[in-house]
């Protein structure tokens, strides 16, 4: 696999505060890299730097294998960049949109057309090519960002959180595309807080809290960091706190957290404490409703590193 965006103690500070700490990742050509953390994380500083349009405090970024902190046109070049905030004309039509960014992007102009319908066809809006953004929907217009930033068949496409705050059909679509464009040899940078979609479309992922990187791989390799681990998730009426007091002294429980009236219960792996937990919620006159023992996924990743759950709700 060739190394094809390398981020090297990359750092950027806003004043006194360090958004991003000399965080060190390597992006494979023709993968699809997840950078995945809470709001706040520092994943849009990240991308924004990369995407040159956020100098770097301190450190280096090299585009297969050229620093692009002094010359970013090669870079550029290959890059397609899908920022949080929608950057389209809700006055213009779907196609006036595109034609703009193609010409932005110095489309040759007799393969605008072809380009135009082409990309307006992947992200499924060829049929509504002239109809006002303004008229669209919240998921329409993401996809319409996402079209306009492939106009100029970019190696390497970076989407800042494209799904937050759209409707599910939209976003199932996205997932799908993105897939796609990957297996077209699309090289994708993906940042999202949603743990499923990372799991769903990335090859390795990066987990940032604090401006850190604090774990790397793939989803395999993450929740391995966990071998010791199996997690109980219980509901019981009434739940109370000092049941889950009590069930966070026992020796083979690693951690605890409630949510939603739901019960985690992190234990060593294969070990036998349901009895000890059914004997104490029976001494505290708890009825147990549901218990389900389940392996870890990328949520219990990050619950174990930080001690906090990954969505704020
Ligand atoms: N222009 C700025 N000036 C000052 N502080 C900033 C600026 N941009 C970001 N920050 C701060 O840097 C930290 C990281 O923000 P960043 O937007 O990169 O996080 P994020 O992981 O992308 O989260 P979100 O999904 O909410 O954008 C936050 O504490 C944020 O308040």
């Amino acid at each position: 696999m060739m190394m094809l965006i390398e981020l090297s103690s990359l750092q950027k500070k806003f004043s006194q505060h360090e958004a991003v700490k000399s965080i060190n990742v390597t992006i494979q050509k023709g993968e699809i890299f997840g950078l995945l953390g809470p709001n706040g994380a520092g994943k849009s500083t990240t991308i924004s730097m990369i995407a040159t349009l956020l100098k770097p405090t301190s450190g280096d970024i090299r585009y297969k294998g050229a620093s692009t902190l002094h010359d970013s046109r090669t870079l550029r070049a290959s890059l397609g960049y899908v920022p949080q905030e929608l950057a389209i004309y809700p006055e213009f039509t779907a196609k006036e949109n595109a034609q703009f960014f193609a010409k932005l992007y110095k489309v040759p102009k007799k393969e605008r057309q072809e380009r135009i319908d082409s990309v307006l066809y992947k992200v499924g809006l060829l049929d509504r090519a002239s109809e006002k953004v303004e008229r669209f929907s919240g998921g329409m217009k993401r996809r319409l960002n996402i079209a306009c930033a492939l106009l100029h068949k970019p190696d390497v496409l970076m989407l800042d959180e494209p799904t937050v705050g759209i409707d599910p059909q939209s976003r199932n679509y996205i997932l799908e595309m993105v897939k796609d464009l990957n297996t077209e040899g699309m090289t994708i940078l993906y940042t999202s807080h949603y743990m499923e979609e990372v799991e769903f479309l990335c090859d390795r992922i990066a987990i940032m809290d604090h401006g850190d990187v604090i774990a790397l791989g793939t989803r395999e390799e993450l929740t391995d960091m966990m071998e010791h681990q199996d997690i109980i998730s219980m509901e019981a009426a009434p739940m109370h706190e000092e049941f889950q007091a009590r069930i966070t002294e026992l020796p083979d429980v690693s951690y605890t957290e409630l949510h939603n009236g739901i019960l985690q219960i992190g234990i060593h792996k294969q070990a036998d404490v349901l009895p000890e937990i059914f004997t104490i919620a029976k001494e505290l006159g708890m009825r147990i409703r549901n218990v389900e023992v389940t392996t870890p996924r990328l949520e219990d990743v990050f619950l174990y590193l930080t001690g906090r759950k990954l969505r704020d709700e």
